[in-house]
């Protein structure tokens, strides 16, 4: 039996009461490393308060919030206080908050494919651009964890399945575990092993396939909870097990799986494949 990977962080019963009002309650999540774990749930539901109990931004005030210890972050917030008056390059507004080598900033913004940015004023790039910098932003401290709320806001919708793939090669190249913010159903459940649906507790969580089928979810979202399932069946290709590797479509198991390793064959294929226990896709 193989041995699960080290939580990077753990919420148990964690819970927000904020003036007589819980925010989130009962919340129970894991995210282990090269693991994609989403929240989803209507607006309001807890997503990012849960994300920041996760983050350790806020402390629970029922249950129980617990990092791996040395874990660095990397966190993508939905909203930015910028001076967006203020003249701000991408480069500067890499080294803001942390101190990033040279070649941590140049391999971030080269992952993200925003190396041609780095010299650009904040304030001229596109939403999908400035998506990615904040991206290479949070990558540059080579982070353990990556925490993003809502990282396709502003981008289309071809920009954003670019983005939710650059998302699994991140972690597939980076070996980071990464902890989704989404509202946005049909492209996330194409992109993530575990999905916790939130409104204000743990509505249901399992695989993609497990959270689309349940009825808690689907009265959550009706009709459109059929149209998530079917772009995930879509794209589906590879399973990730619980210690970190990965079983492909053709039954071989590698340390990683990279879209260049011969394993991946054509989305097209996959049209109403089954799905294995924390399956995901590309
Ligand atoms: N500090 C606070 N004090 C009181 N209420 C708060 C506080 N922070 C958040 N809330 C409330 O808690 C609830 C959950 O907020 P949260 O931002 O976690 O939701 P969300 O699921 O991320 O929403 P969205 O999809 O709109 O971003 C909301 O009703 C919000 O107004």
């Amino acid at each position: 039996m193989l041995k699960p990977a080290e939580p990077l962080v753990r919420l148990e019963g964690a819970g927000i009461e904020r003036a007589g009002r819980w925010l989130v309650r009962g919340v129970d999540l894991t995210v282990r490393p090269r693991e994609i774990v989403t929240l989803i749930g209507p607006n309001g539901s807890g997503k990012s308060t849960t994300a920041k109990m996760a983050l350790g931004l806020i402390r629970p005030d029922a249950g129980t919030a617990t990092r791996k210890p040395g874990l660095t972050v990397g966190y993508v917030p939905q909203t930015l206080a910028l001076d967006w008056t203020v003249p701000l390059t991408v480069e500067r507004f890499m080294t803001l908050t942390a101190r990033p080598s040279e070649h941590e900033i140049e391999a971030a913004l080269e992952a993200t494919g925003s190396a041609g940015l780095r010299r650009a004023q904040l304030q001229t790039l596109s939403g999908g651009e400035f998506q990615r910098v904040m991206l290479a932003r949070a990558l540059a401290r080579k982070p353990d964890l990556l925490v993003l709320d809502e990282p396709v806001q502003g981008v289309d919708f071809t920009g954003e399945i670019a983005l939710y793939e650059l998302i699994a090669r991140i972690r597939d190249d980076w070996h980071c575990g990464i902890l989704l913010i989404s509202h946005d159903l049909h492209v996330v459940m194409a992109a993530t092993d575990r999905v916790i649906c939130l409104n204000g507790h743990v509505c249901c969580e399992g695989t993609p396939v497990a959270v689309a089928a349940s009825e808690e979810y689907r009265r959550l979202f009706g009709p459109r909870a059929d149209e998530a399932l079917a772009v995930y069946k879509h794209h589906h290709d590879h399973t990730h097990l619980p210690d970190g590797r990965v079983r492909h479509a053709d039954g071989t198991i590698t340390d990683h799986c990279h879209p260049d390793d011969g394993h991946h064959h054509d989305a097209g294929e996959d049209r109403g494949a089954e799905h294995g226990e924390g399956g995901h896709a590309r």
